[in-house]
């Protein structure tokens, strides 16, 4: 089976920045459902944003998404096959570019804009994120926009959906169901979802996939359920993931203390997708 993202030893650095992105690897196949975990300004939104082809690195093998360069082949974000929702009040459409979600439009105006759409599909959506049609964009509450967001987001049937924390302001319910509708997608028609979150809540049973990121690294890659069998921890994502947080904070006091000196990573030899007892410390 092809891999649906495939990203081979990954580097980048922003303009005039030293290098940031450092030799970061991944192989997912098609129906997989993987969370990006990290701590602020590990790299997740620069790393989606590189995964969406919105930022040019190395050669065109190098970032494959549904076996074409994500940067280099247009056509797959122009089809809205390769899907990205970030954190900005704004959708690009096909290649009609960044459409803005606020002014005086309707929730209407707003989704039925979106040419080429399945109507099933759309009342679907419609329906699940619970959205008035006759909403004001300059008038709705920071949920209501992200429901028309997200809505107008999905609307095309994706085979790559990029996802950068965007449902940080729907309510329980919201949330669950998009999470519900997007496992359905992936079980039933080999979608794959690459979510950065750091919300944990219900996504033990969501996910296939985890991947902790750390300072532009992949540090630690996990599947499910092996993480809850070979882990001696308790049985929820935040209890995974809060060890590995607490252990790069002391790393990072650990290397100023020591005058910026090299602490070793007891983390940095495990592969990817290992199933083995990974230890979260430093010494
Ligand atoms: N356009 C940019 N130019 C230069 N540096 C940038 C730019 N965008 C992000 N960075 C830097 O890259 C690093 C990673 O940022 P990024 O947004 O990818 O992190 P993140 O893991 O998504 O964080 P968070 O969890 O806070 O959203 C940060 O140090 C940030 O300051």
């Amino acid at each position: 089976m092809e891999n649906s993202v495939q990203i081979a030893g990954l580097h980048f650095a922003y303009p005039g920045q030293p290098p940031f992105i450092s030799d970061f690897s991944l192989k997912l196949n098609p129906g997989s459902r993987c969370l990006l975990v990290g701590a602020n300004g590990a790299g997740k939104t620069t790393l989606l944003r590189i995964f969406a082809g919105k930022h040019m690195v190395g050669g065109k093998d190098v970032v494959r998404i549904l076996g074409q360069s994500a940067f280099h082949d247009t056509s797959l974000t122009c089809s809205g096959e390769l899907a990205y929702l970030g954190e900005s009040w704004s959708r690009a459409i096909g290649c009609a570019g960044e459409v803005p979600l606020q002014g005086d439009f309707s929730a209407e105006h707003m989704i039925f804009g979106v040419e080429g759409v399945d109507p099933d599909r759309r009342e679907k959506l419609i329906d699940l994120l619970d959205i008035d049609l006759e909403w004001k964009m300059h008038k709705v509450s920071d949920g209501q926009r992200r429901r028309v967001q997200i809505c107008m987001g999905l609307l095309h049937v994706f085979q790559v959906l990029l996802l950068d924390e965007v449902t940080v302001d729907l309510d329980v319910v919201a949330r669950m169901d998009l999470l519900s509708f997007l496992m359905e997608e992936c079980e039933q028609r080999g979608a794959t979802v690459v979510y950065s979150t750091h919300i944990f809540d219900g996504l033990e049973s969501w996910a296939t996939h985890l991947a902790y990121v750390e300072d532009g690294k992949l540090k630690q890659t996990y599947t499910f359920p092996d993480i809850f069998y070979t882990l001696d921890r308790p049985k929820t994502l935040l209890r995974i993931v809060e060890p590995l947080l607490r252990a790069e904070r002391k790393h990072r006091e650990n290397v100023a203390a020591s005058g910026g000196g090299q602490v070793k990573s007891a983390m940095a030899e495990t592969s990817p997708w290992s199933s083995r007892r990974h230890m979260a410390y430093y010494r």
